[in-house]
This record gives C-alpha cells, structure tokens and sequence, in this order.
C-alpha cells in the first residue's frame, strides 16, 4: 500500500531553488533513508511530507490524500496519523520524563501503558529527571518514547542518531525497527551515517544538486559494485 507518493516536487526559499524535481514513493512498512550533503534540502523535503511547509510545484501525496488545496479538517486527519523526532530540542525543558510521557498520552488519547513503556525504554533511571538535565542520547531516546504514544503510521526522523555514541545508537535503532516490525509503520528519516543506511534501511535516496539522483534498495546500490553505501556516497557526491 501507498503511504506517501512524491512527483516532480519543486520548493525554492526566494531565488534559491532547493528542492528541483524529487520524485518518491514510499510503501506501508518500508524505511527509507534520505541522504545528500549538508544543505541538499532533507530537512526540506521532510518538512514538506510532514504538512508543516509549503512547495511551489509537483504533486505530494500522504495517506492517499494530495497535500495541493487540502482543506483543514483533512490536513488535521492526516497529521494525526504522522509522528515526528526533530534534533534535540529544548521545548519541554520544565517538565520531567514521566510527566512529559503522562502528558502526551493524554494529549494522544493513547492508550499505551507508561509503566511499560519505562521498563521496554529503560527509562527507569532517568524518569525523575528534568528533560533538559538529560544527555543528548537519553533526550532522543525520550523523543522517540513520545512519538511513539500516537502509535503513527509514518515516523518521520531527522538525524536521530547524530551526536549519539555507538550503544546510544543502537538502542535508538532497535527501537525504530521494533516499532516498525510490530506496527507496520512506515519510516523515513534523515542521516549521515551511511552505516545506518546499509544496516536498517530497506531504500535510500540520495538528493543531489535539488533531485533525487537515486532512489533504490541499499542491495540495488551495493549489487552495482560499490563495496558500501559509504563509498557509493563520496563516489556520487562532490564536495
Ligand atoms: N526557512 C528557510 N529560509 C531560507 N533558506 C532556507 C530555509 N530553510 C532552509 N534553507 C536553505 O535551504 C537549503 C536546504 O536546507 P535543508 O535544511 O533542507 O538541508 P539539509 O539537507 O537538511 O541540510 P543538513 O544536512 O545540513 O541538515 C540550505 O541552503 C538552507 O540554508
């Protein structure tokens, strides 16, 4: 099934034309990497599939609804249905981990139980803790706990891992794949480990130069000789 269906997307920031023709498509349950230099247009093109920016031209189809002249009620709709972890954010600096947990289930209506949802993200030790007093990883970690509580059927990530240590990242990562294994959920993220790419993503595309300059399974790329998706990058990508 269809999630979210991009053609020939166009999004300039006054004369700067970042985003020239993307074309995607993402299907229930895959997780799919977007990747490209620093100031490709990710975030961009992230943000547009998340409902919160604008595009000029193309088409952007998200939960079998065109984004193009959606009326609000709709939108609404399809924004419950998604769930987002930006990079660490500093937003809910007053408030501490079990109480910002209470307060989006209620927010969400969710009914996942928090007490296990503790024990299965370890949070035991730090549920006390004041957001904004935790380490980069446990903060991601917590994001991703709260993104979670609306049980979304597209998770969309930019740079969940980056800053983290390796252990960090592979509990953050273990957690995405559960989550998209035991819900069908459909993953895109953002990364520059190109690691993570070739471990947990079932597609990557690479936006180069304002389009997608590959869309393909990470097997599809490696099947075309390149020894890792790290040098099929600097092969692709010039500084
Ligand atoms: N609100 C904005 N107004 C003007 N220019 C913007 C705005 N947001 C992003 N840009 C520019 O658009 C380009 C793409 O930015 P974007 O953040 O989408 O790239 P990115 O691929 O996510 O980069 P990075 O890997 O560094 O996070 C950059 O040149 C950026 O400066």
């Amino acid at each position: 099934m269809s999630i979210i269906k991009v053609k020939n997307l166009q999004k300039s920031y006054g004369k700067h034309q970042v985003l020239k023709g993307i074309d995607f498509q993402a299907q229930a349950g895959e997780i799919i990497g977007v990747i490209g230099k620093n100031g490709a247009g990710k975030s961009t093109f992230l943000e547009i599939i998340m409902t919160i920016k604008d595009y000029d031209a193309g088409e952007v189809i998200v939960l079998g609804e065109n984004l193009d002249g959606i009326a609000t009620n709709r939108l609404e709709q399809i924004r419950k249905d998604i769930a987002v972890v930006l990079q660490p954010t500093q937003f809910y600096k007053n408030l501490k981990v079990i109480e910002l947990l209470r307060l989006f289930k209620a927010y969400y209506q969710s009914d996942i139980d928090i007490n296990k949802m503790i024990d299965d993200f370890k949070l035991n030790a730090h549920k006390k803790k004041y957001f904004a007093k935790l380490s980069g990883g446990w903060k991601q970690i917590v994001s991703l706990a709260i993104a979670f509580l609306s049980n979304p059927k597209i998770l969309i990530l930019d740079e969940p891992t980056t800053g983290l240590d390796p252990h960090m990242r592979n509990i953050l990562w273990s957690y995405i794949t559960n989550y998209n294994k035991n819900n069908g959920g459909t993953v895109i993220l953002t990364t520059h480990y190109m690691d993570e790419i070739e471990m947990y993503c079932d597609k990557v595309m690479l936006i180069n130069e304002g389009k997608n300059e590959l869309f393909a399974t990470t097997e599809n790329i490696l099947a075309l000789g390149y020894k890792s998706i790290h040098e099929f990058y600097l092969n692709k990508v010039s500084i």
